[in-house]
């Protein structure tokens, strides 16, 4: 029995977006995809002119944003980050802190400025955006202002050196923070994938890569203590996660989670930590924001699916996964493989 993974139940892009509707709808999507005979519509993942085009059009589309995505800066894609800032949100809900005015902070924010400006947008939260890149964060301000958003997402230049100490404003306390940390060690390691991912050197490579640049966080984490609450980063490399919660540990945190965001074929992990006693992380269910124990009948759906070889066992799965789940679909696949119900 194999089960599938799949998006965060919440996110719009489990169901693949209607590429021949997003044409019709927007002439500069149209221009990169091709049609077949049958009239299907196809688009190439591997063009990045493509991938900023799908990126535009499901901004505007799906939460009325408008965004300058440089031609030399990374393309954001839509289902990785809402994994993300949906799975904060899981967090948040977890710990309480959904339901008041949430105030977060993005490391890196980079040229689209794309969490905060979804988190702003989707979310209504407010959210301090950090960048090192001067021409990043001149991008990132004007996407700001163009969406209306500067009474919610403050821009912030900051030295390569830091981080989080130094940036915060220790007075406040924040909800989260979040960061897409420069993956790569050197720009070899970049162009050693199949796709070759689009942006600047700086914003895909940091010295000691992803692993030294998370070891910093961790390190201001401690320093700052409580003034974060929830305390999150994405990791690229599954073979640095243990080490990441081996140096959270370290650092003294009251408890952690983590999770694997799944986006098709793409698989990333994040990490949350918190140096709160009243929180604690490591009872939280890996799958969504609810408490392990919770029913399943109170959990946003997830589907799962499996295939069987003996007809035989089917009822008695069907009466256990009815005693699990409220809806059950049963498909049967004979050896031509014609679909029968
Ligand atoms: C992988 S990119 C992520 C960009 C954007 N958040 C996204 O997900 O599309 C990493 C970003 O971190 C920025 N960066 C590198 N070091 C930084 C630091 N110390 N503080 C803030 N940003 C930094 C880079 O310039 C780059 O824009």
């Amino acid at each position: 029995m194999a089960l599938n993974k799949f998006m965060h139940p919440k996110n719009p892009y489990r169901t693949p977006p209607d590429f021949k509707q997003l044409a019709i709808k927007y002439p500069e999507f149209r221009k990169h995809v091709q049609q077949d005979l049958s009239g299907k519509v196809h688009l190439d993942f591997k063009d990045e002119g493509s991938v900023k085009a799908l990126t535009n059009a499901l901004l505007d589309k799906d939460f009325s944003l408008m965004v300058e995505l440089p031609d030399d800066r990374l393309v954001p894609t839509l289902p990785l980050r809402l994994n993300y800032l949906l799975w904060i949100e899981d967090l948040l809900i977890f710990c309480g802190l959904a339901d008041k005015k949430v105030m977060g902070i993005d490391i890196g924010t980079g040229a689209s400025c794309i969490y905060p400006l979804l988190a702003a947008r989707k979310f209504d939260w407010s959210m301090l955006a950090t960048e090192i890149d001067k021409q990043s964060v001149r991008v990132a301000q004007s996407n700001v202002n163009r969406n209306s958003l500067s009474d919610k997402i403050k821009v912030e230049h900051v030295d390569v050196g830091s981080i989080l100490v130094g940036v915060v404003d220790e007075g406040k306390v924040y909800d989260f923070s979040m960061c897409n940390p420069p993956f790569f060690s050197d720009r070899c390691e970049v162009g050693r994938g199949n796709n070759a991912p689009s942006g600047l050197e700086h914003e895909l490579v940091a010295q000691g890569g992803e692993i030294a640049f998370i070891t910093k966080i961790i390190a201001d984490s401690a320093q700052l203590g409580q003034s974060v609450r929830l305390y999150t980063t994405m990791i690229g490399h599954k073979s640095h996660v243990s080490s990441v919660k081996r140096e959270v540990r370290a650092a003294g945190a009251r408890s952690m989670v983590s999770t694997e965001l799944c986006q098709g074929r793409t698989i990333r992990w994040v990490v949350a930590w918190t140096f709160m006693p009243d929180i604690d992380l490591s009872s939280m269910d890996k799958t969504c924001g609810l408490p392990k124990n919770q029913p399943h009948d109170k959990r946003p759906p997830l589907i799962y699916n499996f295939t069987l070889a003996q007809p035989s066992s089917l009822d008695a799965i069907k009466n256990k996964v009815q005693d699990a789940l409220t809806k059950l679909e049963v498909y049967k696949f004979s050896s031509n493989t014609s679909l029968w119900r």
